[in-house]
């Protein structure tokens, strides 16, 4: 292939060994592996990370049915999402495979196989992979599934840098702090944190100081002895001490109130706590992690918060972006979510309409990801067709229309701003599938790549 293109890696999981030995032969341009049933081909996704996968929906045990298919299917996409996975169905079996293509599959092909047909297949997978990996080189450093962190969602160079920090940190003996708005996901980091960390076979206990009555946050942190004060009927254990060999997430650290900064700081110091009503200092092995959406400086300087405990808490502080600060996040969360929820919640809906994305995408989210992860989720449950449209995302108007016209450079140009609104459209509607994109523009699969190609836009 040309240059700067990754070897081209066929994965064929295929369990009937005719079409094994036909299929491993009839592929020159690309190594092709052949894999039998679900382990077999998780190995090799693992070990050579195809980019394409032809994948047989009867697999044994389940030869005549396509349970194992979709399993297989559902573990490809989770390990490597990015892998283009082209399902090919027995006769009579077009239900399934749509119902592939819903679950992210890249393509679909009927048996009986006529190897040149599915070739072509094959070969526009590779292409449009090629294309991926162009733009995502040409498109700074951006993580090729958007995944990151403990299962956090961002392509946004502003998040990425902040995960690696927290990737970088996480088996460092440092304090760290996250700052930022409510549902930026400094929970999720902390986890994530925590996951990345050799802490990770060590439980991760989350405890938000705002949500806790003052009387009982001591408590909840310290843990109690029985008969401590009226009600303390057994001993309990603190969240600091459940969090042993793990980590503690101590959400709203502002919060805490003053005596018992001063307790948590001696835990810091001396890495041994006292149960309330307890004789005896207990040594517990517990990283925190703390996040706080307060101006801790001010909270300082107006004596507030401990400032010999913020340096013990934040060695290394960490600020978390807005979600309106994070261009195209919003739009790549909102198809997440949707995935996520649709399935369960509203099984017929598939993607949003063209209007819905643009009111994501120019929406502020004072709630940032937890705003637009509820969002999403009524807008599945209230859409009435396939598509969530901007009506039920119940989101105030977005921008003028129209009020950032340009004044165009040439017909050229023109032409290809308009084309780029369609074929973004169409691909968005038909939710990346190329042949039902290319059917709504009207115009032929081969066109439409071509015009991928031409304008550098992602399939
Ligand atoms: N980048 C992301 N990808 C996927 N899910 C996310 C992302 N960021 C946040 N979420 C989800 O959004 C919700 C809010 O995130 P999280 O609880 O981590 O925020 P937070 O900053 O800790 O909020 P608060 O300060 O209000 O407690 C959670 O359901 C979380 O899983």
């Amino acid at each position: 292939m040309s240059g700067g293109t990754e070897q081209h890696i066929l994965l064929v999981v295929e369990d009937d060994p005719g079409l094994q030995t036909q299929l491993k032969w009839a592929y020159d341009d690309y190594t092709v592996l052949i894999a039998g049933d679900h382990d077999a081909a998780m190995e090799l996704l693992r070990a050579e990370e195809p980019a394409v996968v032809t994948l047989d929906l009867g697999l044994p045990p389940d030869p005549d049915g396509t349970h194992e298919g979709f399993r297989l299917l559902r573990a490809i996409l989770e390990t490597k999402p990015d892998t283009k996975v082209i399902v090919v169905s027995g006769h009579g079996e077009r239900d399934s495979a749509l119902r592939a293509i819903a679950d992210g599959a890249w393509d679909f092909y009927q048996k009986p196989i006529d190897i040149e047909e599915l070739g072509l297949i094959v070969r526009r997978a590779f292409h449009v992979r090629d294309l991926e990996v162009e733009n995502a080189r040409l498109a700074e450093a951006r993580a090729s599934d958007n995944r990151v962190l403990g299962g956090m969602m961002t392509g946004a160079p502003e998040m990425l840098k902040v995960a690696r920090t927290i990737e970088r940190v996480a088996n460092l003996d440092v304090s760290v702090m996250l700052l930022g708005a409510s549902g930026t996901g400094k929970e999720l980091l902390a986890r994530g944190l925590h996951q990345t960390s050799a802490r990770r076979d060590g439980a991760f206990v989350a405890i938000n100081c705002a949500a806790i009555p003052e009387n009982l946050l001591e408590s909840e942190l310290f843990g109690h002895e029985k008969g401590a004060f009226t009600g303390a009927v057994k001993t309990t254990e603190g969240k600091i001490e459940l969090a042993h060999g793990g980590t503690l997430f101590l959400d709203e650290v502002g919060d805490i109130p003053l005596p018992l900064q001063v307790k948590l700081l001696r835990f810091l110091q001396e890495r041994t706590i006292e149960r309330i009503g307890g004789r005896k200092a207990i040594a517990v092995d517990t990283r925190i992690v703390c996040a706080t959406h307060r101006d801790l400086d001010a909270m300082i300087a107006a004596g507030s918060f401990r400032d010999d405990l913020y340096y013990r808490l934040a060695e290394m502080v960490v600020k978390i972006p807005a979600l309106a600060d994070r261009p195209g996040d919003a739009v790549l969360l909102a198809r997440h979510f949707l995935h996520q929820y649709a399935p369960e919640m509203s099984p017929g809906v598939r993607g949003f309409a063209p209007d819905a994305l643009q009111a994501i995408d120019e929406a502020r989210w004072p709630g940032n990801v937890r705003e637009l992860e509820n969002r999403v989720k009524r807008a599945v449950i209230m859409a009435d067709g396939k598509l969530v449209t901007k009506d039920d995302l119940d989101l105030a108007g977005g921008a003028a229309d129209g009020a950032d016209e340009e004044a165009w450079l040439n017909l050229r140009s023109a032409r290809e701003a308009a084309d780029r609104v369609a074929i973004r459209r169409a691909m968005t509607q038909s939710e990346g599938n190329i042949s039902a994109a290319a059917k709504l523009l009207g115009i032929s699969r081969p066109t439409l790549y071509d015009l991928l190609r031409q304008y550098r836009m992602q399939a």
